[in-house]
């Protein structure tokens, strides 16, 4: 049995730059990642199969349009393959939340069965973006500077954050990333340079679509010791910075019942 990580994305910075020809945005992200997220297993067989487990794997399918059996077809396809695999995905992360929860589950799979089936991991890369704009990061799953549609990348070596205690909150409400890219407003808002003075310029339709992300945001930053607050990707889960672990673990106690967290660490 074969097991591999599928970290929490989060998205520092997202500025939104205009369209591109393919009528996707053009975007300049800073992604970094989490220390926990889901977790992917697989055992060689027979053709592809997949079950789930854990807290968000009620009311997600199983079936072929999972990402990550989308990735294992994919990626038998691309390497030309007649090996197949029994997976297992647990869904620690909420769906359509923004932190990447397919995208991360689809570049696990592909790091998984390059391993299983030994085959060249330049399928994997090849592949990674026919699956969304987020998997060639994920794939990576290292800091890194996003531009084009998010999926040309360039590693940063450190964004300085490595380590830092960092707490999610969604507000339970999933949100459609191609919808909230339709309410953007259009309006070029400039470069993205340093990602801290920069902005997610996502919040603001997605807070026209989901007013609690506003009500996350503002309690996130009343936290004591919370050293800097953004929404991430599309929404709805925004993430707090924090200045150490125990205002990070006081803050998590002190979540509404009603919300979702996650207390982590940047890796
Ligand atoms: C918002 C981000 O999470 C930021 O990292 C990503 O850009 C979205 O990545 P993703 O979930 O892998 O997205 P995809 O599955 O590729 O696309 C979902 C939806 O968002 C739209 N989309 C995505 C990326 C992009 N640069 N412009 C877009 O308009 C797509 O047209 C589609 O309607
Ligand atoms: N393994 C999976 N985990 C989560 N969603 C999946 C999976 N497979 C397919 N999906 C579908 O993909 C859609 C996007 O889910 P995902 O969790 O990747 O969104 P997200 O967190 O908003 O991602 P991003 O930050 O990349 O926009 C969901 O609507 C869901 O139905």
């Amino acid at each position: 049995m074969y097991s591999e990580p599928a970290p929490a994305k989060l998205n520092l910075a997202l500025h939104v730059r205009g369209k591109l020809p393919d009528g996707r945005h053009r975007l300049e992200t800073v992604f970094a990642f989490c220390t926990d997220g889901d977790l992917v297993a697989a055992e060689e067989a027979d053709g592809l199969s997949l079950s789930s487990s854990g807290p968000f794997a009620p009311g997600l399918s199983t079936g072929e349009d999972n990402l990550v059996l989308r990735a294992a077809a994919l990626l038998q396809k691309a390497a030309g393959t007649d090996q197949g695999a029994t997976l297992s995905l647990q869904k620690n992360l909420p769906v359509a939340s923004g932190i990447g929860g397919g995208s991360a589950d689809a570049a696990a799979a592909l790091r998984l069965l390059t391993r299983l089936w030994k085959i060249d991991p330049a399928h994997a890369a090849a592949v990674a973006p026919e699956l969304g704009s987020d998997v060639p990061a994920c794939l990576l799953s290292m800091s890194a500077r996003g531009v084009g549609a998010g999926d040309e990348l360039e590693l940063l070596n450190d964004p300085g954050v490595s380590g830092t205690a960092v707490l999610l909150v969604n507000p339970l409400a999933p949100l459609s990333t191609g919808e909230v890219f339709a309410h953007w407003d259009g309006e070029d808002r400039g470069p993205l340079d340093d990602w801290r003075e920069g902005r997610n310029d996502l919040e603001s339709p997605a807070v026209g679509l989901v007013s609690e992300i506003g009500e996350v945001l503002s309690w996130l930053k009343a936290r004591p010791g919370a050293a800097f607050v953004r929404m991430s990707g599309s929404g709805a889960t925004c993430f707090a910075f924090f200045d150490d672990e125990s205002t990070r673990d006081e803050a998590a106690r002190a979540v509404p019942e009603s919300w979702w967290h996650l207390a982590t660490y940047l890796r």
